[in-house]
């Protein structure tokens, strides 16, 4: 499956590259030890020449130097010349390697590794130039400030940047391709052209691409420029001089063509993405007690005996629509036991597309449904759910819980819980909408993550072992658009989530019905 889209995946990784380690050790000391005997040969020979060669003919009276002589040069030569050895040690390397092929991310884990980086530069503001630095930095009032400070900073190569431009270029989101090619050429001029055996481009493929973005964005002059450059390196590159002939004559034409600058490609939540993202960046913006002084937090035991001994620390964080923290929900082995059941379960996450299910850019994770006869704690935490929120949460009433984990740059864009839609999947249980939502943290994340409440306008931080809950439905049984909210892109950090999406049905003598629209 794919690597991207799990955290926990891109970690496994880790092994399979210390294994290829180990295969290029061997290929390395068994290439050392071929040429070391092949300089053998030489010294051997060279010496001879320099000893007994010198004068012409002289040493050639010996029988055994001429025999020695004839034999190398009929044989010994070419056993050296035509050895099998280079070509079996690289045989041996590419075989191992290709043992470990199954492990390996594919093309579309580097293209949603990159995408992931490209969306983490959008959400957060950061900027490119920073980035290529190994640096998380946004630039505020016209100087950069640190968002984020990684302990180990590892900045990127021009090959680097050319991948992640490139990526962008093929789907001809010309915004990013700029940025990000404009960085490669930068770094790829600095090497002087060096040669590295693992690099995919180099400094021309790197020109060629920016040249041609900054055409479609309509830099005209820029792109000649670039091109001219480009035939410096290439000058008989026929398509490269076919295209500074036509930049010549866009720019001395009566209306050379206008910059129209960059725009970021258009996405499907355009109208709701700068509150989203605003929400994302200041994490877990939440309104002051003095702001809304109906907000709280106090000690909770929902009236049940089973809290009274050990009341939950719950915050309001909203009351329309109502959500409210609870913190330790859950306890650190408590979430890792979650985490390590669900783990073999873990595939892509899917969203709802009219009747079925699908996978989306717009929600990049792998989840894992846990019945509570996998271990005993999935019903452990249902009784805990039931008595904070006196719901009955028993399949079918409370679908299965659903363990998240998000991948590079993970993310699900502003949605909806409940089923907006009469043909939904979530009407399969036959027990109606999802009235509520009862999510736990099993991580923390380093930054990013945040839960962002768009309509509602705020956002709820990553709180580690904490759980958030929400009424999805007004008492009529109608969706509550307030709900609309997203888990933004994780930054740095491993994030793990835990929903249980609680049905309408089985809950008759617990949440009261209305008709009032209001309630
Ligand atoms: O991960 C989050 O913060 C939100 C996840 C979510 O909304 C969902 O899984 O439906
Ligand atoms: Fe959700």
């Amino acid at each position: 499956g794919e690597m991207y889209t799990s955290l926990l995946n891109v970690k496994q990784a880790i092994s399979v590259e210390r294994k290829l380690i180990d295969y290029l050790r061997t290929y390395i000391d068994q290439e050392l030890e071929r040429l070391e005997d092949i300089k053998r040969f030489y010294v051997k020979v060279s010496d001879l020449h320099t000893e007994l060669y010198k004068g012409p003919g002289t040493a050639m009276a010996n029988p055994l130097v001429a025999f020695t002589l004839i034999k190398r040069l009929h044989s010994e030569w070419l056993n050296v010349v035509y050895s099998n050895e280079a070509l079996e040690n690289t045989q041996a390397l590419r075989s191992s390697y290709e043992d470990k092929e199954a492990d390996l991310p594919k093309l579309e884990d580097l293209q949603g590794a990159a995408k992931g980086l490209m969306r983490l530069q959008d959400v957060y503001a950061l900027q490119v130039t920073s980035l290529v630095r190994g640096r998380f930095q946004r630039v505020s009032n016209g100087k950069p400030i640190d968002i984020y400070m990684p302990t180990v900073s590892v900045p990127l190569s021009g090959d680097d940047c050319f991948l992640v431009g490139k990526v962008a270029y093929e789907q001809e989101d010309y915004y990013h391709s700029v940025q990000w090619l404009e960085e490669s050429v930068r770094l790829f001029r600095g090497t002087g052209g060096e040669w590295s055996p693992e690099n995919e481009g180099t400094l021309e493929d790197a020109l060629d691409h920016l040249a041609f973005s900054h055409f479609k964005t309509g830099n005209v002059s820029y792109a000649l420029s670039l091109s001219q450059e480009l035939l410096h390196y290439d000058p008989m590159n026929g398509r490269v001089l076919q295209n500074v002939e036509k930049y010549e004559k866009l720019l001395v034409a009566a209306s050379p063509p206008r910059v129209s600058g960059l725009r970021r490609p258009t996405t499907k939540h355009v109208r709701t993405r700068d509150t989203y993202e605003r929400l994302c960046q200041t994490q877990g913006s939440q309104p002051m007690h003095f702001e809304n002084p109906r907000l709280f937090c106090d000690y909770f035991t929902n009236d049940n005996p089973g809290l009274l001994l050990l009341p939950v620390r719950r915050e309001v964080l909203s009351l329309q629509p109502y959500v409210v923290l609870y913190h330790n929900f859950i306890t650190d082995t408590e979430a890792e036991d979650v985490k390590r059941i669900a783990q073999p379960g873990l595939t892509r996450s899917v969203v709802a597309a009219g009747e079925k299910q699908a996978t989306a850019d717009y929600r990049i994770s792998k989840s894992a449904w846990l019945k509570d006869s996998a271990h005993s704690i999935v019903g452990k935490l249902d009784q805990r759910i039931s008595m904070l929120t006196g719901l009955n949460v028993k399949h079918p009433y409370g679908e299965y819980l659903q363990v998240v984990n998000y991948g590079i740059g993970g993310h699900y864009e502003p949605h909806f819980d409940h089923a907006t839609s009469p043909s939904s999947p979530v009407f399969k249980l036959k027990t109606g909408n999802r009235v509520a939502t009862f999510m736990i943290y099993l991580s923390s994340v380093d930054a990013g993550g945040s839960t962002a409440f768009i309509y509602a306008n705020f956002s709820a931080p990553v709180v580690e072992k904490a759980a958030i809950f929400w009424w999805n439905l007004h008492r009529n049984g109608q969706g509550d658009v307030d709900t609309l909210h997203a888990g933004c892109p994780v930054l740095i950090g491993d994030k793990w989530v835990a929903n249980k999406w609680i049905h309408e049905y089985g809950q008759e003598f617990q949440h009261r019905c209305s008709l009032n629209p209001e309630e």
